[in-house]
């Protein structure tokens, strides 16, 4: 439909547009994308006719954009600019109008049955309707917004430029105004070129994207394809990361504040930790990125409170969320805040290990009951599920940043040095009389302050997950030892 070559756009000596080339197709949401000063807005100029390129050239339809008289483009091709005329005295019905010029054959021709029935439309498309009196300036800059959007859809055109629509909406119209332009591109094959400022909504909406930097193109894919942490961070200066849309297949960006002062302590100074026969509590000024199979926060969350909480073996109960929440308010702990685990193992028997060696900070606490062991590779066989509460609690504390694929091995490392250390103090299952692997409640987390260094993975081929295996083996030995004699074996 639209194929951009070689373009080069210039004002006076400076040149803002430096050998651009890409193609939209009929009906895609095509990105633009960049930060300010990136050449977006002159872009979107020149392919509205209104820059002169340079050099290269633009065509439409197979026909170069230079050769089309203003009415035939404007039937054709509608844009949205990025600064709403504020001059207009016109009402909003007057203004939309306007979008009808194009199809109008001389001056004094009225408007025809049509043109009104397109207008209707447009008003409506946008949710402006209940403005059609009002004059444009007595509007908000969101209202007014979503009026010159009904005027460019009153054009019904094949190609619909946007620059910054979102710009004064808020949230929902945000939303609401995306969500139709993706119904439109669907339904009628309207083709979409969009400058966007807001990376998120580019990954949710556009087909492609167009990444500029300086007038040049850094990429030109899909969102998943062009949202990548490295280019983003260096054509933004700005530190991100890009994760996984929680709902939809699409990438997740999320900004980085800089921390307002250095810490000169380690993070693991500075958790505190509280050890009664009732609970063990570990409370950090900082929140950890913590990844649990936990009662309470389990999954990925943020915390600063982390309990292990003593229950009597008979412990049962039908909302244990509920409860357990219930049970931290009675102690003034806000269940917010908290990644919350329950064994029915003495907490005296906990065993804490804290090691600072070679740049690698980290603690492991792990409390152990086994009298509940299994083998899973014959967990099939026993007879049906039991709620006892013999378990192995493992937490691993560590300082430095990990992405989420590095709290994955993580827990593989924990897992297996755990089923070590069962294997090597012989515990096994009562039912099949084999080798136990862990216990049928057993509950795991990983948390890390994500402040640091960077270590990408924590496999047991890692520095970090050669000392977190090491650790939770010992720490989980030493614990089965301290609950067999507790328990006379
Ligand atoms: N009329 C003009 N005359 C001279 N220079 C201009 C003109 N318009 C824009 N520029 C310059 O061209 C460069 C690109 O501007 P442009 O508006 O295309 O960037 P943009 O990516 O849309 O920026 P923003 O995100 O701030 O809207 C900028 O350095 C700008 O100062």
């Amino acid at each position: 439909m639209l194929k951009v070559t070689n373009l080069t756009l210039s004002y006076g000596e400076k040149t803002v547009i430096k050998d651009v080339t890409f193609k939209v197709n009929k009906g895609e949401i095509f990105g633009i994308v960049g930060p300010n000063g990136s050449g977006k807005t002159t872009l979107l100029k020149a392919i509205s006719g209104s820059q002169e390129p340079k050099q290269g050239h633009i065509m439409l339809n197979e026909r170069s954009l230079l050769t089309y008289h203003s009415k035939e483009l404007a039937k054709l091709m509608a844009v949205l600019p990025q600064q709403s005329e504020t001059a207009f005295t016109y009402s909003v019905w007057d203004v939309v109008a306007l979008g009808r010029y194009p199809y109008q054959k001389g001056w004094l021709q009225g408007l025809t049955k049509d043109d009104h029935q397109v207008i209707e439309q447009a008003l409506k498309q946008t949710g402006t309707e209940q403005f059609r009196d009002t004059p444009l300036q007595s509007l908000s800059g969101g209202e007014r917004q979503r009026v010159l959007l009904a005027r460019a859809l009153a054009q019904e055109p094949d190609v619909l430029l946007l620059d910054e629509p979102t710009n004064h909406l808020d949230i929902s119209y945000q939303m609401s105004l995306l969500n139709s332009l993706k119904q439109w591109s669907r339904d009628r094959d309207l083709t979409v070129i969009a400058v966007l400022h807001d990376l998120n909504m580019a990954s949710l909406y556009c087909d492609r994207v167009l990444l500029l930097d300086e007038g040049q193109t850094i990429a030109l894919n899909e969102p998943r394809n062009v949202m990548k942490k490295e280019s983003l961070t260096d054509v933004y200066k700005t530190a991100l990361e890009c994760g996984e849309h929680p709902a939809h297949p699409s990438p997740l960006i999320t900004f980085v504040p800089e921390a307002a002062n250095e810490e000169t302590l380690s993070p693991i100074d500075l958790l505190e930790i509280e050890q009664d026969p009732q609970w063990i509590k570990i409370t950090s000024p900082n929140r950890w990125k913590a990844l649990s199979s936990a009662v309470l926060g389990a999954g990925f969350s943020w915390h600063n409170t982390f309990v292990n909480r003593h229950v009597h073996k008979d412990y049962q109960c039908d909302d244990v969320i509920s409860e357990f929440s219930h049970y931290l308010t009675e102690r003034e702990v806000s269940g917010e805040d908290v990644m919350g685990m329950m064994t029915a193992a003495m907490l005296e028997d906990a065993v804490i290990l804290r090691v600072n060696e070679n740049g690698l900070n980290m603690l492991v606490m792990v409390t152990a009951g086994t009298s509940n062991a299994v083998d899973a590779s014959k967990a099939f066989s026993h007879p049906q599920m039991t709620s006892k509460i013999g378990t192995i609690n493992t937490w691993v504390f560590m300082e430095g940043k990990l992405p989420e694929s590095a709290y994955v091995q993580a827990l593989m490392t924990v897992t297996e040095a755990k089923s070590k250390a069962m294997f090597d103090e012989g515990i096994k299952d009562e039912v099949t009389q084999t080798i136990a692997t862990g216990t049928s409640t057993d509950s795991v987390m990983i948390a890390a302050s994500q402040e640091g260094e960077e270590f990408p993975y924590a496999g047991t081929i890692t520095s970090i997950g050669k000392l977190m295996a090491k650790l939770v083996y010992e720490a989980t030995r030493e614990a089965i030892v301290k609950n067999k004699k507790r328990r006379g074996i």
